[in-house]
């Protein structure tokens, strides 16, 4: 990542039908960076993304995307996005070589043919081009969707829950081919409600209600939202979780398996219901540092809008 950023945005505000869905947003992003956008439905995030990329003119604000300004150079902003939208369309009829050169076409792509043979090589569709893109399975079709947002060698690509329904081993994979991308520096904008693509990323914003509530590096997003977090093992877990959800000390009690992580955001009242508890001598109670994964429930179970406003 070099220091100038890809994007950086101050003020924007949109309003649909005289309601403000974005208020006076800001931001800069890291060239080469995956930037993850989490929030409720309908929060604002799309609207956002497509405000900091030229695709949409915003009522208030300014700023830049790929040093072009996103109210008068929308076009060469336009032309150097890549947008795999949830409801990307291929031609089911067309085969996956027809696909990638019909879009290298719309682009007006030079050395087309060359570039579509590289797009299949990279993303290991070389050995299935003569296959009908109707016949692929979810994961495969999604790879094409990936290649032909690439397919014009764009710096900014722009991500709409991408691997939405498709199964574990694709997204994986998904993500490797995202992160090889991002070396090479491009810059990803990602729109999710998934843990497992949050945690791709980078960067972190969270957006309710139009406005951003925290942003920053992922890893850093559990100390500003103040988590602290035990980890907690031992017989009878899931009776311990229904008692703990009623202990006032405890905002979130997350289950992976047979392991609870009990978080609060008052570290003393924490630690005294941890001893009260660890005096029984049934479970065994350890501190660990919160990770986006608590983070990330926390968030998108609206405990954030507890501190609404009080954070960048
Ligand atoms: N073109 C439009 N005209 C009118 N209202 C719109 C338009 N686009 C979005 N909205 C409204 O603006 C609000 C924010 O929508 P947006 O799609 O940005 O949210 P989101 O956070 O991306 O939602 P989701 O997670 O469901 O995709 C919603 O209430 C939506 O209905």
């Amino acid at each position: 990542m070099s220091d100038a950023p890809a994007i950086s945005v101050s003020g924007l505000t949109k309003r649909f039908s005289g309601r403000t869905v974005v208020d006076h947003f800001d931001m800069d992003v890291p060239k080469g960076a995956i930037y993850g956008f989490l929030g409720p439905n309908g929060s604002g995030k799309t609207t956002t993304i497509r405000m900091m990329c030229g695709l949409l003119t915003p009522d208030e604000g300014t700023g830049t995307c790929l040093g072009f300004d996103i109210l008068r150079e929308q076009d060469r902003i336009k032309a150097n996005v890549g947008y795999m939208t949830q409801k990307f369309s291929l031609y089911e009829d067309l085969t996956i070589r027809e696909n990638l050169d019909f879009i290298a076409q719309m682009f007006g792509v030079k050395g087309r043919k060359k570039r579509v043979q590289a797009a299949l090589e990279d993303l290991g569709l070389a050995d299935r081009a003569g296959q009908l893109a109707g016949n692929l399975s979810g994961g495969w079709k999604q790879r094409l969707a990936l290649a032909a947002c690439m397919i014009h060698d764009p710096a900014l690509l722009l991500l709409d829950e991408p691997t939405a329904g498709v199964d574990p081993k694709a997204r994986r994979d998904f993500w490797d081919e995202i992160r090889k991308l991002s070396a090479q520096g491009v810059t990803v904008l990602v729109s999710t409600h998934y843990m497992d693509e949050a945690v791709q990323c980078d960067f972190i914003a969270y957006i309710a209600y139009g406005k951003k509530l925290i942003s920053g590096v992922a890893q850093d997003i559990p100390k500003m939202i103040g988590l602290h977090t035990y980890r907690v093992t031992g017989p009878d877990i899931t009776s311990l979780e229904v008692a703990l959800k009623s202990e006032p000390a405890v905002v979130q009690v997350a289950r992976f398996g047979a392991v609870l992580h009990v978080s609060g955001t008052d570290e003393a009242a924490l630690s005294a219901l941890a001893d009260r508890y660890r005096a029984k001598g049934t479970h065994n109670w350890e501190q660990k540092p919160a990770e986006l994964e608590e983070a990330f429930i926390y968030l998108m179970t609206g405990a954030a809008d507890n501190f609404r406003g009080d954070l960048k």
